[in-house]
């Protein structure tokens, strides 16, 4: 005589439980090895107990708080009749008995009969489970029926919520943790585990409850069998027979180890034992389904995890060339020979005016390079005193001179297995010249007050914006070295040879310190005009100081043409060459205030021809408060022909520096 619980108030695991006369008895309680498990502080941990004796059902009770059915309190045993009420705390079982289903019938059994069932995937095939003999399948069980194969709304309900919070999970352990937690709400185990197949992977193994972790291992013959067989393995509830008592699982009533793949060979099992009686196939079909789920979210986390990080290494190792904003064809040219030369293990001469971007050239290269993984050392020789250039590229031994306390490795021997960037290489003196070239020509070289030479694996990029066929002409650098250094000769075009980047670079430094301001700047229309007219002697340098300056001193976001610090200046500066460095901008003298004013209106009048309404207009003052400062100046002796020669007694020549008109210097 079947019967069935079903919950009708409170909560507990499973919410409907069906029970045969044959099977174990049935218990009740909070704790989880009990066959209902009830979420209820009322319930004591083992509460009560349905057993079916004398062709009868009966329910005992063990609880603190009691058990009542129908409202009547249970003293020790009541006999159960059908339609009636359990109540334990606020949960409400209703004990209906099932009538009884015709025999099914049982396909004969083999001679030898395997102890354990392998459960093919998915539930599609779950009617090949019946070819085994369904007495063999559950010994002490009636041949189950079809409810205690298919998936109920309590089952599906926790699949679902499973799935829905599965796609959360960020960490594949996490993954793991919440599938294991879930089987074991929902299906009363004793303990849910994964063990890794890998033997690389941190973390192979992972059980829930954790406590159990220390004391069960998870069963080693039931991983062998389920990564052997691909499939479900489902032991018999009787372990008895087909396990010693030495066994792991010999203290459970059944067990389950299901392998996890998703698109190859299994790479992890999942074992699930409990205690009590044995799982229901419905059990079986509801860990299986988590099972799927779990290994496919495992390997989208390990495919994004890849992904990720081959992205990361993609964005560092980058060309180049994303970093180098451009559309141009000349930005494109010099994009192509970056990816051409970065590979090759030659010298590379990177020529170009300052601030055109030879530094990011030589960057880009190195990132290129297969010495990618190794340094890049930047070294500025126009920096470093001749003097102690010796000392710093080829480092030194302690008290090799004096302020030598200890022993220095140099820049070359910093640079090993990397790239050396030798910025400003026109600027060494010959002297060092030599010493570069014996370096460069036997990759040998000797620190200052070293009694024996040492080798770095280094490649050098060298720098510079002078025109070095003049220079060795001049006889300022050695021809030796040019050559040596010239095996890739690389141009970066100055920003005059590309003005269709402008707007590009402009919208990249404009975010840029959008982002670094928090604010989202923009410039008019006629801000931009007025960039792409100007033709930018310090060039992408200079473009970018003009930007950040005009941003950082404009009150809106928007960035209006008088904001643009450059009124004036288009005529301003010759465009420098490669060969002759940056021309000295005309600027104030110096920050003495009359000084600035007499170099003001010395540019304002030379501007205008001399036209003093116009002038005045550009100095932004009143034609008469400028006929009033001519006449002082007339005073001091500076006549207004004089002014428009731009000779002025009281004006210095302009400050005589490499560095181009920066925006923020106007
Ligand atoms: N094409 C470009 N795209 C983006 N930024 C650029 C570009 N060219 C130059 N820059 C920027 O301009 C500034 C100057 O570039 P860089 O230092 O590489 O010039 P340089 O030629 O080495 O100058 P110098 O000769 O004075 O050392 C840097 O902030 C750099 O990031």
């Amino acid at each position: 005589m079947r019967a069935r619980l079903t919950l009708e108030g409170g909560e507990c695991v499973p919410p409907t439980l069906d029970l045969s006369p044959s099977g174990q008895p049935v218990t009740l309680g909070r704790s989880r090895d009990n066959t209902v498990v009830l979420r209820d502080e009322m319930a004591s941990r083992t509460h009560a107990k349905i057993y079916f004796e004398d062709g009868r059902w009966h329910v005992r009770d063990f609880g603190l708080n009691g058990t009542r059915v129908d409202g009547h309190r249970v003293n020790g045993a009541v006999e159960l009749s059908d339609g009636q009420r359990v109540k334990i705390g606020e949960v409400v079982l209703k004990f209906v008995l099932e009538p009884k289903s015709p025999p099914k019938p049982v396909k004969d059994a083999p001679a030898t009969m395997p102890n354990i069932k392998t459960v093919n995937e998915g539930p599609h095939n779950a009617t090949k489970v019946h070819e085994l003999p369904l007495d063999r399948l559950l010994p002490n069980d009636l041949p189950p029926d079809q409810t205690a194969k298919q998936l109920r709304v309590d089952e599906l309900t926790a699949l679902c919520k499973f799935m829905t919070g599965a796609v959360e999970t960020k960490t594949p352990h996490d993954l793991i943790g919440f599938a294991l937690r879930s089987i074991l709400n929902q299906t009363a185990a004793k303990l849910a585990g994964y063990l890794s197949l890998d033997p690389e992977d941190p973390g192979p193994k992972i059980v829930m409850p954790e406590s159990a972790a220390i004391d069960i291992p998870l069963s080693r013959r039931l991983t062998a069998q389920a990564q052997k067989n691909g499939k479900t393995i489902w032991l018999f509830p009787d372990l008895s027979a087909a396990h010693p008592p030495t066994d792991s699982l010999s203290s459970f009533a059944d067990a389950i180890c299901i392998p996890l793949k998703a698109s190859g060979e299994p790479f992890a099992t999942l074992h699930v034992y409990r205690s009590g009686r044995a799982f229901v196939e419905r059990d079986v079909r509801f860990i299986e389904a988590v099972a799927g789920f779990l290994a496919h979210g495992l390997e989208i986390l390990r495919t994004r995890r890849t992904l990720e990080a081959e992205n990361s290494r993609l964005r560092t190792h980058t060309p180049a060339a994303d970093d180098i904003i451009g559309g141009s064809n000349a930005v494109i040219h010099l994009r192509q020979q970056i990816l051409r030369a970065a590979p090759q293990p030659f010298t590379v001469l990177v020529q170009g005016e300052s601030g055109s971007g030879k530094e990011l050239v030589a960057l880009a290269l190195h990132r290129n390079s297969r010495r990618a993984e190794g340094p890049l050392v930047v070294v500025n020789c126009a920096a470093i005193a001749p003097t102690l250039l010796e000392a710093e590229l080829f480092g030194y031994k302690k008290g090799a001179f004096s302020g030598a306390d200890r022993d220095h490795p140099g820049l070359f021997q910093q640079a090993d297995e990397g790239t050396l960037f030798l910025d400003e290489v026109g600027e060494l003196s010959l002297e060092c010249q030599a010493k570069l070239l014996r370096v460069i020509e036997g990759k040998a070289f000797r620190p200052v007050g070293a009694t024996g030479d040492i080798k770095a694996d280094v490649r050098i990029v060298a720098a510079t914006h002078r025109d070095l066929e003049k220079e060795v002409k001049a006889g300022r650098f050695r021809q030796d070295l040019m050559f040596r250094l010239k095996v890739i000769p690389i141009r970066v075009p100055p920003l005059r040879e590309h003005p269709e980047d402008i707007p590009e670079l402009a919208a990249f430094f404009l975010a840029k310190v959008s982002s670094e301001c928090r604010r989202k700047f923009k410039l008019t229309a006629a801000a931009m005009r007025k960039l792409q007219a100007y033709p930018w002697p310090g060039n992408v340098r200079q473009l970018r100081a003009a930007i950040e300056s005009a941003a950082v001193m404009s009150e809106g976001d928007t960035i209006e043409a008088d904001a643009i610090p450059l009124t004036g200046t288009t005529e301003l500066v010759a465009a420098p060459t490669v060969t002759s460095g940056a021309t000295a901008p005309d600027l104030p003298p110096s920050l003495d205030m009359s000084e600035i004013e007499t170099w003001a209106i010395c540019r304002a009048m030379k501007q205008t021809n001399g036209n003093v309404s116009h002038a005045a207009k550009l100095l932004n003052i009143s034609r008469d408060t400028l006929h009033t400062k001519l006449k002082k100046l007339e005073e001091k002796g500076i006549n207004r022909h004089s002014l428009l020669a731009g000779n002025t007694a009281v004006t210095p020549a302009p400050i005589a520096t490499p560095e181009p008109l920066s925006a923020t210097e106007v």
